[in-house]
Order: C-alpha cells, then sequence, then structure tokens
C-alpha cells in the first residue's frame, strides 16, 4: 500500500533535496534592485560621511568657550570665514574663531561643534553663543553612518528601499542579484480549454494556469506557461522535458490522482535522472502531490482541483522557493482568532481548514465549507487553520492561529 508523508516530512525532504541548489546572479541597475535578493556581501569602500559634516546651519568653533555661556553672558566668537556647501574648507578655526556653516558642510578643521543659529546672534564681524555647545555637537563624524570596509548588505539579503539607500550612499550604480527562479507551468486534462474556446459538452476553463501564473508573479520567479496537455503519455512526455530543461522549477496541475495518475507520475519518471521524492501526502487538502527531483530541477505534480493545487503551491511550492533563495519562512502573517462556528475533521490526515475573519471586538474566524473543486472558496478566504490529524475537529469559541492567504 501507498505510503503517504506527513507535512512535516515533506518538509525534511525539500531541505534535505534543494539545499545545495546554485543560484545564477545578473547584474542590475539600483533603481531595478527593488526586492531583489542580494547575490553578495557587500562592503563599502568609502566612509559615510567621508567629512565631519555639520547636521544644522549654525556656527564651527571650539566649543570649550561655550561652556558657561547663557542669556546673560554670551561666549563670543571672532567670525573668520563661510563654508562653502560641497567643498572642504580651506581654513582652520582657532580658539575663540568661528565660521559660518550650512547643513551639510564639511567642518573645518580645529572645530569641534557646531552651535545652531537660533542660539547665536551675528554683529558686526563677531558671533555671540547664548547656549553651552558640547563637543561634536550638531556634527555627523567622518565614518559615523556608515564605517569604509563594514558589510552594509549581506549575500541573501531582500533589498528594500533602506538597502538600496546605503547602497547608492556608498556609491554603488549597481548591484549583483540572484536570479529569479524559472517556473514552468502546465495545466494537463483533456476537459481543460482555455478561455477563448467554446465551452462545450463536461469541458471547464482552465484555472491553474492563470492561479499559478498569477501566484508566481508575487514571488521571485518568471512564470512560463506551457498551455493544457491532453490526457496523453507521450504529449505530455515532451512537453514536460522541454519545461524542465528551460526552467528551474515545474508545476504540473491534474492527473496527478489514481484516475490519470499514470501518466503525470510516468512522464515525471521518464525525466533524466528523476527521483521521485513524495507520491502523496496525508493531508487535506492536496493528498495527490508528487514531488520529484530531475537532476537539480524540481517538479510538482500538483492536484487537478483548483483550491488543492493552490494550496499545495502557498504551502510547499513558496517553501521550496525560500529554500532555493535561503530566505526565512515567507508564508504568510499569522493571526489569533476565535472560532464562530466549529467543524468536524475525520479524514484521518492533517486538515486545512479555509476560514474568513470577521474583525468585531475580537477576531473571529468563520470557517467556509466547500469541496477542493470550489476556486470562490479560496476566493472569499482569509486565511486557514491547520488541524492536526489526531483531532477530530474544533468546537466554536476555541483560539485558532489563522496563517493569512
Ligand atoms: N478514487 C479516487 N479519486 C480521487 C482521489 C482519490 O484518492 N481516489 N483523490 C481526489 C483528490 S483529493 C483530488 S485533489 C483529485 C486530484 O485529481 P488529479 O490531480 O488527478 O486531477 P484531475 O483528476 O485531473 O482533476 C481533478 C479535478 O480538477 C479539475 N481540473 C484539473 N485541472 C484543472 C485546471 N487546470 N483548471 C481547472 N480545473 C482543473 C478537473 O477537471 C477535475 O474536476 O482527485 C480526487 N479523486
Ligand atoms: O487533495 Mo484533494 O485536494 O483533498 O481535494
Amino acid at each position: 500500500m501507498k505510503v503517504f508523508k506527513t507535512d512535516s516530512e515533506v518538509f525534511d525532504i525539500l531541505h534535505k533535496e534543494f539545499s545545495d541548489f546554485v543560484l545564477g546572479t545578473e547584474t542590475v541597475p539600483l533603481y531595478e534592485a527593488s526586492d531583489r535578493i542580494c547575490a553578495r556581501d557587500i562592503e563599502a569602500n568609502i566612509d559615510v560621511p567621508h567629512f565631519d559634516k555639520s547636521t544644522v546651519d549654525g556656527y564651527a568653533v571650539r566649543c570649550q568657550k561655550t561652556f558657561s555661556a547663557n542669556d546673560e553672558n554670551p561666549a563670543v566668537f571672532d567670525l573668520i570665514g563661510e563654508v562653502k556647501t560641497g567643498e572642504i574648507p580651506d581654513f582652520k578655526i582657532q580658539e575663540g574663531q568661528a565660521a559660518k556653516i550650512f547643513t551639510g558642510g564639511a567642518v573645518p578643521e580645529g572645530a569641534d561643534a557646531v552651535v545652531m543659529l537660533e542660539n547665536t546672534v551675528e554683529q558686526e564681524g563677531r558671533v555671540f553663543v547664548f547656549k553651552p555647545a558640547r563637543p561634536n555637537e550638531n556634527i555627523l563624524k567622518k565614518g559615523e553612518d556608515v564605517g569604509k570596509g563594514c558589510t552594509v548588505v549581506k549575500k541573501y539579503q531582500r533589498l528594500r528601499a533602506p538597502q538600496i539607500g546605503v547602497l547608492a550612499a556608498v556609491g554603488q550604480k549597481e548591484v549583483e542579484v540572484f536570479s529569479r527562479l524559472k517556473v514552468g507551468i502546465i495545466s494537463t486534462g483533456d476537459e481543460i480549454i482555455m478561455q477563448d474556446q467554446p465551452l462545450e459538452g463536461a469541458k471547464i476553463y482552465d484555472v491553474n494556469s492563470y492561479t499559478l501564473y498569477s501566484a508566481l508573479k508575487q514571488e521571485y520567479a518568471v512564470p512560463k506557461l506551457y498551455g493544457i496537455v491532453k490526457d496523453d503519455y507521450e504529449a505530455l512526455v515532451g512537453i514536460l522535458s522541454r519545461a524542465v530543461s528551460e526552467n528551474d522549477v515545474v508545476l504540473i496541475s491534474g492527473g496527478s490522482s489514481v484516475g490519470t495518475y499514470d501518466n503525470t507520475l510516468k512522464a515525471i519518471q521518464s525525466l533524466d535522472e528523476a527521483i521521485i521524492l513524495v507520491d502523496g501526502i496525508s493531508i487535506k487538502p492536496g493528498k495527490p502531490t508528487i514531488i520529484a527531483k530531475a537532476g537539480n530541477k524540481a517538479v510538482f505534480g500538483l492536484p487537478g482541483h483548483p483550491v488543492s493545487c493552490l494550496f499545495i503551491f502557498k504551502f510547499f511550492v513558496k517553501k521550496l522557493f525560500d529554500i532555493l533563495l535561503h530566505q526565512q519562512d515567507t508564508a504568510g502573517g499569522k493571526v489569533l482568532a476565535r472560532l464562530k462556528s466549529g467543524f468536524a475533521a475525520s479524514s484521518g490526515r492533517t486538515e486545512f481548514v479555509f476560514v474568513k475573519l470577521i474583525y468585531s471586538d475580537e477576531i473571529l474566524a468563520e470557517p467556509l465549507y466547500g469541496k477542493s473543486g470550489s476556486i470562490n472558496l479560496l476566493n472569499n478566504a482569509s486565511g486557514y487553520v491547520k488541524i492536526e490529524a489526531t483531532r477530530t475537529g474544533l468546537k466554536p469559541g476555541d483560539l485558532v492561529e489563522v496563517v493569512l492567504l
């Protein structure tokens, strides 16, 4: 008899088999690098700032003379010049001297503080300072933001606005990132048709190509459609081999359960260096899922039912992506919610129940009932609740963890 794997066994297999996957890299302009994954540690090759920088408009001085300054007894300085923003001053500040400076200007040598304009009065070549200033006050020291030689962005780090900002600050115009995963999508089944074909007999429109394509667009992936393949072993082998040669991961939906089982499984087995890692998972929905490795490529035989297909994508394919891309778990956020009504779970498998969240005084989770064939179930769902195989169900009022979709 066929032995079904548990969900945690499948996670372990994915880790074991795909952790050493080698990702390609490419160099992209920094403007285009948003959300990309950095391909190497990047060290700053300059200090930021690379000069002592004033953070205010005011006067650069040696601050000791200001220590006892107050409204009645200002410290008095001789104004000896003005710092042009963007230029390193060609003069030095001595005891008792001040130079006018603007925000972002380079603090002249000899000065150890900048007093804010608001705390001073300038009169006939002299500057009166009415408040004490501390050493380094209003100065961003050379290298204080980023020190030369320090790692600013790490390999596998996701580049968001702050990381892009720091790379811009150290003078990078482009950055080496990991290439997006190439993912092929194949739908199978004699009954599946494209939306521009007439809806005759018991044909149905292809949903899985669309849901998978759309879900992949939100991932670190480039989806490629290979169309609908009839229940024909030779045709499937042909398209599957091409898809595997052109992609890192291939997703075939349909034909994975017992009826047409042989086609998908056999087609995968026919691939060069194919190893079937998983053939059936003890979960609901998604039991008839196949996972295989062909060389260093991953192939998924996903259940045909649109809900099961998309759920397996979210639960296992996304997990594989996290492993390939060395990312922490990027599955949805979680919220605690109180069950609005109970439900029975009797399959003997780990069950995932879709729920709609209702935000009132507390967050309520309303279970959604429907079969895995009904895509509108997912359309109405906010997330899902996991029920371990050992449980027989959940009661109204139970506190549950909802993984958001
Ligand atoms: N005797 C058994 N029958 C079934 C079992 C079982 O264990 N024993 N498992 C059921 C479960 S659970 C699922 S899930 C489905 C999975 O079946 P397949 O992966 O073989 O998929 P198909 O039979 O090809 O299709 C199932 C269903 O989904 C529709 N479908 C398929 N592809 C698409 C698509 N691209 N877009 C929209 N809808 C699609 C297809 O027309 C079928 O209605 O098997 C159960 N049966
Ligand atoms: O796995 Mo099926 O997805 O339970 O409907």
